[in-house]
C-alpha cells in the first residue's frame, strides 16, 4: 500500500502538444518550447512539479514512421540510469527541458531503437528529474493492433516490440506508475501499480476518432475508481491533415472518478493540482484496497 506520507499536493501539466510534423527537429524544438510555456503555469495554479508530454511527439504517428524515427536511448528499464553513453537528440532535449525549467518531466514517447539489437524499435516513454537526469522509462508492453472494419486498423506489432518490465518512478511528491496508450486497456498493469503504491497513473496516450468518443474518459476513470488512484492521460492535439487523427482530450482524473483537467481538440496545456486527501477519503470511505478476498482470487500483483 502506498504510504500516505510520501504523497504530497502537486500541481500536474499535460502539454497537449500540436504540430508534430515530419521535421523531426521542429518537433523537438516545438516540444521544448512547450515545455518552458507549461513551466510558468495557469494564473489558477502554481509552477507545475510535474509536466508531461504525449505519446510519440517527436514524429509522426504510424508503424511506418516508427522505424525512420527511432532513436537509441542506451540502456533499458531497470538498469542503471547511470550508464547513458551517449545521449539521443530526444534524450538531450527532455532532460536540458527539465533541468532548465527545475521540474520533473515525463517525456511522452518517442520511438526507441533498442541500442543491442538493431531489429527492436519500441515505443518508449522516457522520465526526467529536475536535475535533469533520465531516472525511469517504460516500453510500450501491450502493442496498439486492432481491426474495426470501415473504421480503423492499426498494427503497431508491423515494426514495434513490445516491453516486458512494469515501470513506475519516486518523486518527492508521489510515487507514479507508467503505462502508454493502449496499456490502459489491461487494468492488470493499472491494479499492479497500485498495489505496490503508485498514487497517480500517468500513461502518455494517442486515441483516435473511432475509440475516442466511446473509451478514452471511460477506462481513465474505470482505471482511476478500480484502484482509487489519480489518473492521466496526455494526448497529442488533433490534427485533421495528419495521417493519423488523435483524439485529443488530455485529462486528469481522481480516485473518485470525477474529471480535474480536460482540454478539447487543440494545441494546449491542462493543468491539475493534484490533492493526496482526495485519495486517502476516496479509501476510507470505500475501503476496497481492505476488503479484497484473495482466498477467493488471486492478487495480480503478487508476482
Ligand atoms: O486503445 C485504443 O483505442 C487506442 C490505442 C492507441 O491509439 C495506441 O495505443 O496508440
Amino acid at each position: 500500500m502506498p504510504n500516505a506520507s510520501s504523497f504530497k499536493p502537486f500541481t500536474l501539466a499535460l502539454i497537449q502538444l500540436g504540430s508534430i510534423g515530419p521535421n523531426k527537429a521542429e518537433n523537438l524544438r516545438h516540444a521544448r518550447e512547450m515545455i518552458l510555456k507549461a513551466a510558468l503555469g495557469s494564473v489558477a495554479t502554481k509552477k507545475p512539479d510535474l509536466i508531461v508530454l504525449p505519446e510519440c511527439f517527436n514524429s509522426p504517428y504510424g508503424h511506418v514512421h516508427f522505424p525512420v524515427y527511432a532513436e537509441k536511448i542506451g540502456f533499458s528499464p531497470g538498469a542503471d540510469y547511470d550508464v547513458v553513453v551517449s545521449p539521443s537528440d530526444s534524450v538531450k532535449m527532455l532532460s536540458s527541458a527539465a533541468k532548465e525549467v527545475r521540474a520533473w518531466v515525463i517525456g511522452g514517447s518517442i520511438p526507441e531503437r533498442d541500442i543491442a539489437d538493431d531489429t527492436k524499435v519500441y515505443n518508449t516513454c522516457t522520465v526526467y528529474n529536475p536535475d535533469g537526469e533520465l531516472v525511469a522509462m517504460h516500453r510500450k508492453v501491450h502493442l496498439f493492433d486492432i481491426d474495426i472494419p470501415g473504421k480503423i486498423k492499426f498494427k503497431e506489432s508491423e515494426t514495434l516490440t513490445g516491453g516486458t518490465s512494469l515501470n513506475y518512478f519516486d518523486t518527492d511528491f508521489a510515487r507514479i506508475g507508467l503505462g502508454i496508450c493502449y496499456d490502459i486497456r489491461f487494468p492488470e498493469m493499472a491494479i499492479i501499480a497500485a498495489r505496490k503504491g503508485c498514487h497517480v497513473l500517468v500513461y502518455p496516450g494517442a486515441f483516435n476518432m473511432t475509440t475516442g468518443p466511446l473509451h478514452w474518459e471511460l477506462l481513465q476513470r474505470s482505471r482511476a475508481v478500480d484502484n482509487q488512484v489519480f489518473m492521466s492521460m496526455c494526448s497529442p492535439a488533433r490534427d485533421l491533415s495528419a495521417g493519423y487523427h488523435a483524439w485529443g482530450h488530455s485529462m486528469v482524473v481522481d480516485p473518485m472518478g470525477r474529471v480535474l483537467g480536460e482540454a478539447g481538440e487543440g494545441e494546449e496545456i491542462v493543468y491539475s493540482d493534484i490533492e493526496p486527501s482526495a485519495l486517502e477519503s476516496a479509501r476510507a470511505g470505500i475501503p476496497v484496497t481492505k476488503q479484497r478476498r484473495f482466498d477467493v482470487y488471486s492478487d495480480v500483483s503478487a508476482q
